[in-house]
């Protein structure tokens, strides 16, 4: 149930597609994602895990299909409770670490906006580079400033691609704290890391060639089933035969 006592899901992708030219990245996806679920989306690369993630975030529009937010069709002008980890990482470079929180702060309408990036930029242990710019930072450094421009606005969905990818195992230990804070909310990441991906899922949608193969509930399987569906889904057990 949501806060507003209906049942209405988080995050519906209906019949979703996106084509370049005549090439389908995503291929009539569609799902629906309850309150208190994290799902990976999983995949080889060229899948279409980022555009399907993109166009569930409103950075990419759909060619066809749309995506509801509480029931909602989003547009790319949708901001409401979302918060978005992509490649690029929307960060500007003029701007210190600090000021980017509050400009994104202020643009998500956030009431104490010096304290809550305060206490984002201690989350993510950016404290002492506060006043530094992201072009200063490392790989991993701006992947940590990007994560708190997500999470500025405290949003109700979190929408992560490649969470892992460039951490180091303190990032990766802190990040796990933060997923565990949004166990009562919704959760979608894109991950190569299956193992990682598997144990903080509830759920895995697995793409490929654009397609959603599978959609499995992950509690009741162990690492290697899951594995082993990954590889079917994807065509590599008929490929080894
Ligand atoms: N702007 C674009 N123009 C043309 N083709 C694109 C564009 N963006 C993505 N594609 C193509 O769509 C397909 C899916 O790409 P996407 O980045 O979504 O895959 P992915 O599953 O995230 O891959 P990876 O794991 O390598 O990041 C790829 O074949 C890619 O080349």
């Amino acid at each position: 149930m949501n806060d507003n006592g209906s049942t209405t899901p988080p995050l519906r992708a209906d019949r979703l597609e996106k084509s370049y030219g005549y090439f389908r990245a995503v291929d009539d996806v569609s799902f629906t994602i309850d309150r208190a679920s994290t799902v990976g989306l999983f995949g080889p690369n060229g899948a279409g895990k980022t555009t399907l993630l993109r166009m569930l975030a409103g950075i990419v529009e759909p060619t066809r299909g749309r995506v509801l937010l509480n029931g909602v069709e989003r547009t790319t002008d949708s901001h409401g409770s979302v918060g978005v980890l992509t490649h690029d990482s929307m960060l500007y470079d003029a701007l210190t670490a600090r000021e980017n929180l509050r400009f994104h702060a202020q643009l998500h309408g956030v009431e104490t906006v010096a304290e809550r990036c305060e206490t984002v930029l201690d989350t993510v242990g950016l404290s002492h580079r506060a006043s530094h710019r992201p072009d200063e930072f490392s790989h991993g450094l701006r992947k940590r400033l990007s994560l708190a421009r997500a999470l500025i606005h405290d949003p109700d969905i979190l929408l992560l691609d490649e969470p892992y990818a460039g951490l180091d195992r303190r990032s990766i230990e802190t990040l796990s704290d933060i997923l565990n804070g949004f166990a009562d909310r919704t959760v979608v990441l894109a991950t190569h890391d299956l193992d990682r991906g598997f144990e903080r899922c509830t759920r895995a949608l697995i793409i490929a060639d654009g397609r959603l193969e599978a959609d499995l509930a992950t509690d009741s399987l162990s690492s290697t089933a899951f594995e082993r569906t990954y590889e079917q889904a994807i065509g590599l057990t008929e490929a080894r035969s």
